[in-house]
């Protein structure tokens, strides 16, 4: 299969270059950075592409690919409902075409993210710490936004009430960003990766969910598995789970 890597001199991008390249049944036709003409992937005859650049030019990119019926792998974020309206818009245009959107593609994180799903209904209080390195461009990060969303979904589902809260006096952002309803609070360290902990809390105990991405070859096999899989699950997906059973 024929792959693209869209922001390949970049941290996620040049492991993810790296890691197509060992694989045997992937061919890197390109390879394209900032400045690079975006052509060069239909010139190349590219297949699948794999997106890791910036949220302010991801939807070009994927308005590009999707226009030439190339699948399309992302791990940028800064995906909101309005943009994930404007891809299934543009992909009834090419209903062959496949696009993969996921917050996060190592294997912890999304088991986290389901553990988290699993818990929060169980508990009283429920709030998202994430950790990242400092030149990371958005917060929260993607997978803090999913992971509040599926709580607050989960939460829903079972009619849990509201988060006990007395704050009555605060100083902007003490309590963190409120993300459909719930607390995300964003670290950013200078020696960390990618990092999460959901904190749940009852009647005189706690539960603490943590994934730590220690290095970016965390997110390469998830990647790979979207890369194989796209071709097969034409259309707008959110989340590698469903490639995975989960
Ligand atoms: N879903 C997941 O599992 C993960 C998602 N991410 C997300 O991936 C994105 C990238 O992260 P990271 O690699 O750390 O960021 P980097 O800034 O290290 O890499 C992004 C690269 O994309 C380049 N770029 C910018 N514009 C374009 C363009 N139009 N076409 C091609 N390349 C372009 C940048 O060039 P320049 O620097 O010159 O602008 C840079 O080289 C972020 O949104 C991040 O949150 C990160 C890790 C895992
Ligand atoms: O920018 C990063 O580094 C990461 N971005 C993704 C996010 O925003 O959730 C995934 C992972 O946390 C690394």
């Amino acid at each position: 299969m024929k792959v693209g890597v869209l922001g390949a001199r970049g941290k996620v991008g040049a492991e993810m270059c790296a890691a197509v390249e060992a694989a045997a049944d992937l061919e890197l036709v390109a390879s394209i950075d900032a400045g690079d003409d975006i052509n060069a992937l239909v010139e190349s005859g590219t297949q699948v592409v794999i997106d890791f650049t910036h949220p302010d030019v991801v939807m070009g990119n994927l308005e590009f690919c999707i226009k030439h019926g190339i699948h399309a792998v992302v791990g940028t974020t800064g995906f909101d409902a309005g943009r994930l309206a404007q891809l299934e818009a543009w992909l009834a245009d090419s209903p062959q075409t496949g696009v993969l959107i996921a917050p996060n593609f190592s294997i912890g994180a999304i088991l986290m993210m389901k553990f988290a799903t699993i818990a929060a209904p169980f508990y009283d209080s429920v709030e998202i710490i994430e950790l990242h390195h400092p030149t990371k461009a958005d917060a929260p990060s993607g997978t803090a936004a999913r992971t509040a969303a599926l709580v607050a979904e989960a939460r829903r589902a079972a009619g849990s009430p509201p988060f006990p809260d007395a704050t009555s006096q605060e100083i902007e952002g003490a309590r963190g960003a409120d993300v459909d309803g719930v607390r995300v609070h964003a670290l950013r360290i200078r020696g960390m990766i990618a990092h999460q902990e959901v904190v749940c809390g009852g009647p005189g105990e706690t539960l603490t969910i943590r994934h730590d991405s220690m290095d970016r070859a965390s997110f390469g096999p998830g990647v790979l598995t979207g890369v194989r899989q796209i071709a097969a699950h034409p259309g707008l997906t959110v989340g590698l789970e469903h490639f995975l059973d989960l």
